[in-house]
C-alpha cells in the first residue's frame, strides 16, 4: 500500500515538475482518493490536498485550488505552504478582503523563512491596493501617463469598481446611467474591465472601411464566443438588468454572492448566441481606445461603458488605461443627472455632429436647441453655409502648399466668420436672452471649422509682427475656452493648446532676444487650462505635481481617446 501511494505521489510531482499541470492534478487526485481509502486523514492527505491546489493555481482554476486548500487547512491549520496557496487562491478569485486576512494569519506565524516572509507581504501590498481600488474607488494615477511612454508598455491593470452609478430607461435613449449622488469635476465613477478585449496596431478613423477593423471584430466574436466569466453578466439583451449584476465579486456581500435561480433566468445571462447577435453585439457595444504607445489601440467589449449615451453638451469622460476604462465626472453632476460622453467631436454645427454618430438622431439637449434655433434664426444657417464652404475648400490642405498672401487672407476669413457671430449675439433680439453656455454651445458648432481654418493660418511668417502673433495666441485661447466650456475634459481643446504652445515658445525660442511679457502671461494662461483638464482626466493632484508632468503630458496627451 505505501508503495502505491509513494508511487502516485512520485508520479504527481514528476509531471508537476515537466509543468503538465492538468495530468498532475489528475494524479493528485488519485492520490488523495487512495489515502482517503487506504488511510483516512494524515500528513500526506494535507501534502495531497496542498500539491494539486498548486496545479490548479497553475491552471487558473481558482476555486477548486481553494476548495483543496481548505480541505488541507481542516486537518493542518497552520500548514505554511498551503496557507499561502489559499492566499494566491483567493487573490485568483478576486475576494481581497479575505486575502488581507489569510495573509495576516500568515505573516503571524514564528520563524518564517524571509524569502516566505517577503513574497507573502508582497502578496499582501497587491491584496490590499486592489481591495482599495475594488470597493473604494481609491485607485493612484499619478503619473501614470508617463511612466509608460514606451512601445509594448501596459500600465498595472486597474481592478473593476463600480461607484455612485444606476442604470435606469430613459423615455429618449432606452437605457442611461444615472448619477446616484452629487459629484464634483475629476471623481470617478467607475472604472469598467473589459469582458474581452483585443490589442492591434491604430485603426484608421473609418471602422466600416477597414479591413484591420473587420479582423478586429472578428476577433473579438471569437473571444466572445470563447471568454469565460466568473459571474456571467452584462447587458446583452434590452432590459435593465439590476446594478448587482455589474458589481465586482468582492464589492457584494458573501451571503449575495450566488445568483438565484431568478436571477438566473433573466435576459441577461444567456449562454449561447448565433453569429449575428455576436456581431451585433461586438458592432453596438464595441470600445475603442488608445493606449499608452500612440501606434497602438484596444478594442474592447465593456458592459457598463457601453450604457452611457452620448451628449454634445458631455459630463463625463472615459480613459482608457490599459484595457481599463476609467469613467470620471468632467463637471459637476447633480445626482439623478443622467451620465453623458461624447461619442464624437461636439464641435461642429448640428448636422455635421449628427452625422459622425452611428445610425442615430441626437436627442441632446444642446441639439434640440440648435433645431429650434436654426429655424427660427436664418441669419445663423447663412453663416454656418459660409463657415462650411470655407472649411470644405480648405480640408486637408497643408499650411505649406499656401503663400502667406493666402495665409493672411485665410486669418482674415476666421476673424470675420466669428465677428459675424458675436454681432448676431449683440443684434438678434431672439439671441438676447440666451445664457453664457448656451452661447458657448452655438460658438462651438463652428470652433473645430474656425481651428481647422487656423490651423494652415497659423504657421505665420518669421517677418511677423509681435501683434499678430499675440493675436492668434488669443483666438486659440478662445477657441480653447469654448471647447472647454462644451465638454470640460476636451481632449480636442488640449490637443490645439499644444500646438499653440508650441509654436509660442518655438517663437520665443526665435526672438530670444526680444523679451515678451505678454506671450509669459498667455503661456501661463495655456498651463491653467491644461491643469484644468488634466485635473479631469487623472483627478485631484497638487499644482506642484501637474506642472513637474506636464510637459510630458501634452506629448501623450491624445492617447485616451475612446471611440465607439
Ligand atoms: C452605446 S449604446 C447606449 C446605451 C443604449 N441607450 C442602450 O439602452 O443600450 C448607443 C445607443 O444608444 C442610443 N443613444 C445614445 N445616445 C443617444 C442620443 N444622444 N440620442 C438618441 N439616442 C441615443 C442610440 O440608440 C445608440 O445607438
Amino acid at each position: 500500500m505505501e508503495d502505491k501511494a509513494e508511487h502516485l505521489r512520485k508520479e504527481g510531482r514528476s509531471l508537476f515538475q515537466s509543468e503538465r499541470w492538468a495530468e498532475a492534478a489528475g494524479v493528485y487526485g488519485q492520490y488523495i482518493d487512495f489515502l482517503l481509502k487506504e488511510q483516512g486523514p494524515s500528513e500526506q492527505l494535507v501534502l495531497g490536498y496542498s500539491n494539486r491546489a498548486e496545479t490548479y493555481l497553475h491552471l487558473e482554476m481558482y476555486a477548486d485550488a481553494l476548495e483543496d486548500t481548505e480541505k488541507a487547512l481542516d486537518l493542518n491549520p497552520l500548514h505554511l505552504k498551503t496557507l499561502f496557496r489559499k492566499a494566491k487562491a483567493l487573490l485568483g478569485l478576486k475576494l481581497y478582503q479575505e486575502t488581507v486576512a489569510v495573509c495576516q494569519k500568515f505573516l503571524r506565524q514564528d520563524d518564517l523563512p524571509a524569502d516566505y516572509r517577503e513574497t507573502v507581504s508582497d502578496l499582501l501590498r497587491q491584496a490590499k491596493r486592489k481591495d482599495k481600488q475594488t470597493r473604494l474607488g481609491q485607485f493612484e494615477f499619478r503619473g501614470l501617463s508617463y511612466r509608460h511612454g514606451e512601445p509594448g508598455d501596459t500600465p498595472s491593470e486597474f481592478e473593476t469598481f463600480v461607484g455612485p452609478v444606476e442604470l435606469k430607461r430613459t423615455p429618449e435613449m432606452d437605457r442611461g446611467l444615472f448619477a446616484t449622488r452629487d459629484l464634483n469635476p475629476g471623481e470617478i465613477l467607475f472604472v469598467a474591465a473589459p469582458l474581452t478585449s483585443v490589442r492591434h496596431p491604430k485603426l484608421p478613423g473609418s471602422i466600416v472601411s477597414s479591413n484591420l477593423s473587420l479582423r478586429v471584430g472578428a476577433s473579438l466574436v471569437d473571444r466572445l464566443v470563447g471568454s469565460t466569466c466568473p459571474y456571467p453578466r452584462g447587458p446583452i439583451s434590452q432590459d435593465t438588468p439590476p446594478m448587482r449584476f455589474f458589481k465586482p465579486v468582492n464589492s457584494i456581500p458573501s451571503d449575495l454572492r450566488q445568483l438565484s435561480t431568478e436571477e438566473l433566468q433573466h435576459p441577461t445571462f444567456r449562454t449561447e448566441f448565433d453569429e449575428d447577435t455576436l456581431f451585433d453585439i461586438v458592432r453596438r457595444r464595441q470600445v475603442r481606445h488608445g493606449t499608452m504607445n500612440r501606434m497602438e489601440e484596444i478594442s474592447g467589449i465593456y458592459f457598463l461603458p457601453a450604457l452611457i449615451n452620448h451628449s454634445c453638451f458631455p459630463n463625463v469622460i472615459l480613459t482608457g488605461f490599459g484595457p481599463a476604462l476609467v469613467c470620471r465626472a468632467s463637471r459637476e453632476i447633480k445626482k439623478e443627472d443622467q451620465l453623458f460622453r461624447s461619442y464624437n467631436s461636439v464641435f461642429y454645427p448640428l448636422e455635421d455632429r449628427n452625422a459622425l454618430l452611428d445610425g442615430f438622431r441626437c436627442r441632446c439637449e444642446r441639439c434640440a436647441f440648435d433645431r429650434l434655433l436654426l429655424q427660427e434664426i436664418p441669419e445663423l444657417r447663412r453663416l454656418e453655409f459660409r463657415c462650411c464652404r470655407l472649411f470644405v475648400d480648405r480640408l486637408g490642405e497643408s499650411p505649406r502648399f499656401h503663400s502667406e498672401e493666402e495665409r493672411a487672407e485665410m486669418r482674415r476669413e476666421f476673424v470675420q466668420t466669428t465677428e459675424a457671430l458675436e454681432e448676431l449675439f449683440r443684434t438678434e433680439p431672439k439671441l438676447q436672452n440666451l445664457t453664457a453656455i448656451q452661447k458657448d454651445w452655438i460658438r462651438a458648432s463652428f470652433v473645430r471649422m474656425y481651428w481647422q481654418l487656423l490651423e494652415p493660418a497659423m504657421a505665420l511668417a518669421p517677418t511677423a509682427s509681435k501683434e499678430d502673433h499675440l493675436h492668434q495666441l488669443r483666438l486659440i485661447l478662445e477657441a480653447a475656452r469654448i471647447m472647454r466650456s462644451v465638454d470640460p475634459a476636451s481632449l480636442e481643446a488640449l490637443e490645439m493648446l499644444e500646438k499653440a504652445h508650441n509654436q509660442a515658445t518655438m517663437w520665443k525660442v526665435q526672438r530670444r532676444l526680444f523679451r515678451c511679457k505678454e506671450i509669459d502671461s498667455l503661456l501661463k494662461e495655456f498651463f491653467g487650462e491644461v491643469l484644468d483638464i488634466e485635473l479631469v482626466l487623472f483627478g485631484p493632484q497638487s499644482e506642484s505635481e501637474i506642472k513637474s508632468t506636464m510637459p510630458q503630458f501634452l506629448l501623450h496627451n491624445f492617447l485616451y481617446s475612446v471611440h465607439i
